[in-house]
């Protein structure tokens, strides 16, 4: 008799936050984290340039993966139609927290999903991406110094976190909490769903 063989989910993302996403839902996954160029899509409006990053970023890793559904994702912060990525270092980071604080602004993520076929060729693809936006309080310069000390901020789009300490100065948001963090879950199966697949295959109950 012959085996039943499901397709695999890979996660092609080196974000922590995106693997704990996923596995908070309980699903079964890969991890293959992608080694693309992100400044090849700097000069693009901040939509097409989260999607285009996400598609990189799956179909990179789709290369290497037989009868995969390839998830990639791309998070960046807008404030004044400015893109704001990670900070480079300290100072960068203190400029955007200063600049962020006591305004909202609109987190962009786009979510890219690349299926390959028994032989590793690229069958489907899909890409789209979600706004959310954020309104923060006022933080001040001790505030502003003691987080970047915490060293949340340094590896995070606009310098914070919503799901950790950064939640001290986010009064609200309107739209998709999961966007923010860096994956849309509501997205995500959406997507899924309709490329033919549902999200409830790949739970591990
Ligand atoms: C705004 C915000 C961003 N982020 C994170 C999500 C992403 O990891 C990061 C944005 O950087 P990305 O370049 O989107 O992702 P990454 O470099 O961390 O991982 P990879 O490219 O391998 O997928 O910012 C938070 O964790 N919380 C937040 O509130």
């Amino acid at each position: 008799m012959e085996a039943l063989v499901l397709i695999t989910l890979v996660l092609a993302s080196a974000s922590p936050r995106r693997r704990e996403i996923l596995s908070g839902l309980g699903l079964s996954f890969k991890v293959i984290p992608s080694t693309i160029d992100e400044q090849m899509a700097q000069s693009l409006p901040p939509g097409e340039m989260v999607e285009q990053l996400a598609l990189c970023k799956a179909e990179s890793v789709a290369r290497s993966c037989k009868y995969s559904l390839v998830i990639g994702a791309d998070t960046v912060v807008v404030l004044d139609g400015e893109v704001l990525g990670k900070p480079a270092d300290r100072r960068e980071a203190y400029a955007m927290l200063e600049r962020l604080q006591g305004r909202t602004h609109q987190v962009y993520s786009g979510l890219a999903l690349v299926e390959t076929d028994k032989s590793g060729q690229i069958c489907r693809r899909s890409v789209r991406h979600r706004i959310t936006r954020v309104h923060m309080r006022p933080m001040n310069p001790d505030e502003i110094e003691w987080y970047i000390d915490t060293n949340e901020p340094m590896d995070k789009a606009g310098s914070y976190g919503i799901q950790g300490l950064g939640s001290f100065w986010v009064a609200g948001i309107d739209g998709c909490y999961t966007n923010v963090v860096g994956l849309s879950v509501p997205l995500l199966y959406e997507m899924a769903r309709d490329m033919g697949h549902s999200l409830i295959d790949f739970t591990e109950s």
